[in-house]
């Protein structure tokens, strides 16, 4: 089989990496000449861990093709992939521009009967248009190919991607057509073997389907973050009610962590589209406008923390900050919870010093040198007058807190993922403050 994915960004690059390794002929292409310049010399645009091994043993094997040639790309493939960004407009509603475009483009150049299937996130009824901008840019070619159009929505999670690729707990195809029914069926074949489910639809269930899955964990956060803060003033331990809550098979324990607030380039804009696709269609999501709600509020908890610690005193401070991606193992910072904390201590007077194991880089473009990164985490915190723990990374779990202490100015921590021990933090002297957890030190933000 011969397939082509159109946008090689977190998801397109991971699903063409993947069809390659189960032996499929994969030709990645993105508009971004200096991401497949980067991508011939073996140097990736993300960080996901496992990915680079991957894409090089596939290169090497002749089955993995980068180009920004879409038009030659196409030529003869079975199924095309489009993976472009659909990110929010100025109402929250997913802008199709480039879904839309690469339709048009593979309209104007396929050559025979293949599968068009959305990848990207989209709301129901964008398989329709991608329909008629194929048949559009066919009619004005005076062609007669025969295609179809599928709706296959990816569930994957940065940081874990490929084993969620490799190991969905389903795949769902919406499809109108036997025929491409049929194609899907073969090329999900290898995933099928290894017993993984796929479920086949009608095409608006699956775009719909990808936006209520999201809409859901979202939800189940924003809920415990509500729980939390509750937990807090009534004196409560959120990890003793998430342990509680979880081991009920009908609740699970998955997604139910409190924190900062959901970030990330999927959860804030996917609630945002379909609250706006149900406003279009004179429908109220109230549970999702709460979740919204909640989680704006949620990203401002730790700073008020800090801001009530310090006795709304903040100026002149220096702020340590442990982590800035909006999630650990990825280097991606789009609506990273961390952007929202630390503007917030910078219009406070605050000087801040982050440490991030991979995200630095990616952060200097929204946060420029409006801070200082730290060459390691303990250089981090050096004379600060507090540690924020923002991003969870492994490697923040057990840190010495011995020399910890030795280079705060004071032995506070501000913990916005409850990672550590707060009887243990309290033993060794700190101040600690978590989330939905009544602590020595606590008053409820
Ligand atoms: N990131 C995730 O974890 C994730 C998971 C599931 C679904 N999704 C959805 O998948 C879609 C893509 O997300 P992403 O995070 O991979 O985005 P991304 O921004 O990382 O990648 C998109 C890529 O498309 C390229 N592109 C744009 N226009 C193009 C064109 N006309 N031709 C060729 N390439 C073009 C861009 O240069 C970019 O490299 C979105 O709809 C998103 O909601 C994302
Ligand atoms: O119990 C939890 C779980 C997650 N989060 C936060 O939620 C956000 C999203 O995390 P996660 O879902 O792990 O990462 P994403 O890569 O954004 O993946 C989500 O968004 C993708 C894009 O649509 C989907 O494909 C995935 O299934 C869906 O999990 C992050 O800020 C996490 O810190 C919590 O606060 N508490």
């Amino acid at each position: 089989m011969k397939i082509a994915v159109v946008g090689t960004g977190y998801v397109g690059l991971v699903t063409g990496t993947c069809f390659a390794e189960v032996g499929i002929d994969v030709t990645c292409i993105d508009i971004d000449q200096r991401k497949i310049d980067n991508l011939h010399k073996g140097i990736l645009p993300i960080y996901e861990p496992g990915l680079e091994e991957m894409v090089t043993r596939n290169v090497a094997a002749g089955r993995l093709h980068f180009s920004t040639k879409l038009a030659e790309a196409i030529k003869g493939c079975d199924v095309a992939f489009i993976a472009v960004g659909t990110p929010p407009g100025e109402d929250g509603s997913a802008d199709l521009k480039y879904v839309l475009g690469v339709a048009r483009e593979i309209g104007e150049n396929m050559t025979s009967y293949g599968v068009i299937v959305t990848k990207s996130t989209v709301p129901v009824g964008t398989a329709a248009k991608v329909r008629k901008e194929i048949a559009d840019a066919l009619a004005r070619r005076n062609e007669t190919i025969e295609f179809d159009v599928a709706s296959n929505p990816e569930f994957l999670k940065e940081g874990a991607a490929i084993d969620d690729f490799l190991k969905p707990d389903r795949i769902v195809v919406g499809v109108s057509s036997e025929r491409a029914e049929e194609v899907m069926s073969r090329l999900y074949k290898p995933f099928l073997l290894n017993g993984h489910p796929i479920i086949f639809m009608d095409i608006p269930s699956a775009e719909m389907t990808k936006y209520a899955a999201n809409s859901m964990l979202a939800t189940k956060i924003s809920f415990m973050n509500d729980i939390a803060n509750l937990c807090e003033i009534m004196g409560a331990d959120v990890n003793m009610v998430r342990k509680g809550i979880g081991s009920d098979a009908r609740i699970g324990t998955k997604f139910i962590y409190p924190g900062i607030g959901y970030g990330g380039s999927c959860f804030p804009k996917d609630v945002k589209a379909l609250i706006k696709t149900a406003e279009e269609n004179g429908y109220q999501m109230q549970v999702l406008q709460a979740v919204e709600s909640v989680n704006e509020a949620q990203k401002e908890v730790l700073y008020n923390k800090v801001r009530k610690h310090f006795g709304g005193e903040l100026s002149g401070k220096k702020i340590a900050v442990w982590g800035l991606s909006f999630k650990p193992k990825t280097d991606d910072m789009r609506e990273a919870p961390s952007l929202v904390i630390i503007e917030k201590l910078l219009a406070e007077g605050c000087t801040v010093s982050a440490y991030d194991p991979v995200a630095m880089e990616e952060a200097k473009h929204s946060l420029g040198d409006t801070i200082t990164y730290a060459k390691d985490q303990m250089e981090a915190l050096i004379d600060a007058d507090a540690l924020l723990i923002v991003t969870e990374w492994p490697e923040f779990r057990v840190p010495n807190f011995e020399v910890m202490s030795r280079l705060l100015k004071q032995k506070v921590i501000f913990d916005g993922r409850n990672i550590y021990d707060a009887a243990e933090l309290q033993a060794a002297g700190y101040a600690y403050h978590c989330i939905g957890v009544k602590t020595a030190h606590h008053e409820p933000a």
